[in-house]
């Protein structure tokens, strides 16, 4: 069926805002959520028309945000209490566990051209059981986007000599005008920012490989305020694990700049997938060498002034630079720290307002544009900044990782177990007429695996199911999704069968045919839409999202179990 068949029998023009349906239902969106540019198919899948950059510029604006400095500021902090042994293995076990994790959630992102709230939703935890994971996403940015906030705060404050309390606002408000122009202004200012940062963030390390080489050896008997001082002592590793392993949900940032990657073709595969797997999982590479970094700036800076501050990136930066610029060190240490916070806490709060969409459709039925979101996500993390986060880092990042692995565990064993054992289907369905609201299998096992290791970290099992509670969180992830498929028998994954007549995948590729929605009248790519029984046409996702009418009555047909298989097909996938 193509965008003319279909306006005809619907009867409808395929522009405009507002349409008529059989059910007198008129949709006319907000115009900020019907602008491309600020909307960024933020709540749909991204469609070919629009996934119009190369591997290498998606992968270096995904990577743009890996520019971070909470990694130094968390490497400092792990360093200072744990000693620099338990450190080094603590920054491994978590850099190894993110990055297996990451490599098939990249992978079915960049493949399917979805985000991390609908690859959720397909990935076994249905249409209303992912709005839990919304939540746990938005929490990842707004606590990140306030710890990042309080490094750039920290550095208004030493640099400019502006008030703390008035430098977390703006650190807050600073970034707001680049995300709201979307993955159109991100892409820009990352790709230009990339190189200056690169050779800022290198150069304390050279300049005192070169003036004073024997600082790398002393770091390694540094031992902070750990008990066994530098040694090794399993169970600091383990808790300094966790709280390196809060950053796992940072694969979601990765993945809602990889969902734009274009086809994979047999001419571009080497790049595509050199794409996929360095701004996918490879982030973690980057992310883990800059923990590190921060663990030896802070045992550099306890030397020189003390333990206190040692794991504030603005000093770890200034006495780094002071070693080979000391006139203009605070200078510019202080645009370094700015300018890496303004990348990531761009990313920070882009996503957060792709989460807060995905969790609002959901449950108002309501979405007022992507935009409206960035403000809800600042303000929490301005009131976040503004308690002082910045000071319970390790507390709130190890408690955090609990919940964030127990997520990612559960997805991660759907895509590497439950497909390939045909338990679950072999694509990714994103869109509600055709999912289940929960689906036991990945909900229920990231509820029984963050509660459990909830309790743990609260020592309910003693001191190494306390220290390695994330671990506990992963393995019960990971082991129960496939055990939750197998006993269900996969029939929670798709409610009803794709009633389109066009085919969803066309000589190996997603369709990129456009079809008219039946309700607002624009026009969406195949993999976009469903047949729609109440509307009596086809129904864009986010249409059939924000419907609140309906009652969910299309999936009420009690067709039974559906084939887990891709529907309608011309050739397979
Ligand atoms: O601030 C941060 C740090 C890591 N990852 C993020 O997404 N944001």
């Amino acid at each position: 069926m193509t965008d003319t068949d279909s306006s005809a029998r619907t009867g409808q023009a395929s522009t405009g805002t507002t349409a008529t349906t059989s059910t007198g239902a008129k949709r006319a969106y907000h115009r900020w959520a019907k602008n491309d540019t600020l909307e960024d198919y933020s709540l749909r899948y991204a469609p070919k028309s629009f996934r119009r950059w190369s591997p290498y510029v998606v992968a270096t604006t995904a990577l743009g945000g890996i520019a971070y400095l909470a990694d130094f500021a968390i490497g400092g902090s792990i360093a200072i209490s744990y000693g620099f042994s338990s450190a080094a293995v603590a920054i491994l076990i978590a850099a190894v566990v993110i990055f297996a994790t990451g490599i098939p959630i990249a992978y079915y992102s960049a493949k399917y051209s979805v985000d991390m709230d609908l690859l959720t939703r397909g990935a076994g935890f249905g249409y209303l059981g992912s709005t839990l994971t919304s939540i746990i996403y938005a929490s990842f940015t707004f606590i990140f986007f306030a710890l990042e906030g309080s490094i750039m705060a920290q550095a208004f404050q030493l640099g400019l000599h502006i008030p703390l309390a008035v430098s977390y606002l703006i650190a807050s408000l600073l970034v707001i005008p680049l995300v709201i122009y979307g993955m159109t202004a991100l892409s820009k200012m990352q790709v230009w920012t990339q190189p200056i940062w690169l050779i800022m963030m290198v150069a304390p390390f050279l300049a005192i490989a070169v003036k004073d080489p024997g600082e790398f050896a002393r770091f390694t008997h540094f031992g902070g305020d750990s008990p066994t001082g530098a040694g090794f002592s399993f169970l600091s590793a383990g808790a300094g694990a966790g709280v390196a392993l809060s950053l796992i949900a940072q694969i979601g940032e990765q993945v809602d700049y990889l969902r734009f990657m274009p086809d994979k073709t047999e001419e571009n595969k080497k790049q595509w997938w050199g794409a996929v797997l360095s701004a996918g999982p490879g982030w973690v590479v980057l992310g883990a060498l800059k923990q590190l970094g921060g663990a030896f700036l802070a045992f550099y800076v306890t030397e020189k002034i003390g333990k206190s501050v040692a794991d504030e990136p603005i000093q770890q930066y200034l006495l780094g630079l002071k070693t080979f610029a000391a006139p203009v060190a605070l200078g510019l240490a202080t645009f370094f720290v700015v300018l890496s916070q303004v990348k990531i806490n761009s990313t920070n709060a882009y996503s957060g307002s792709l989460s807060w969409s995905n969790f609002f459709s959901r449950v108002l039925h309501k979405h007022p544009g992507r935009v409206v979101w960035i403000f809800l996500n600042v303000g929490i993390s301005l009131a976040l900044m503004e308690g002082g986060v910045f000071g319970f880092l390790n507390n709130v990042l190890g408690f955090y990782s609990n919940v964030a692995i127990a997520w990612i565990g559960a997805v991660t064993a759907d895509l590497v177990i439950n497909k390939p054992l045909k338990l679950s289907p072999s694509y990714i369905e994103f869109k509600r007429a055709h999912l289940y609201n929960f689906n036991p299998v990945g909900f229920g096992s990231m509820l029984i695996a963050s509660a459990v290791s909830i309790v743990a970290y609260f020592n309910a099992f003693g001191a190494y199911a306390k220290a390695f509670s994330p671990l506990i969180a992963l393995g019960i992830g990971l082991a129960l999704s496939p055990i939750l498929a197998y006993t269900t028998k996969g029939k929670y994954y798709i409610a009803r069968v794709d009633g389109l007549d066009e085919p969803l995948v066309v000589d190996g590729l997603l369709s990129s045919v456009e079809l008219t929605c039946t309700v607002c009248t624009d026009a969406f790519e195949r993999p976009d839409m469903a047949s729609c029984p109440f509307h009596s046409g086809p129904i864009c996702s986010l249409c059939c999202s924000l419907e609140a009418a309906c009652h969910d009555a299309c999936k009420k047909t009690g067709s039974g179990a559906v084939d887990l298989g891709m529907p309608v097909t011309a050739t397979p996938v």
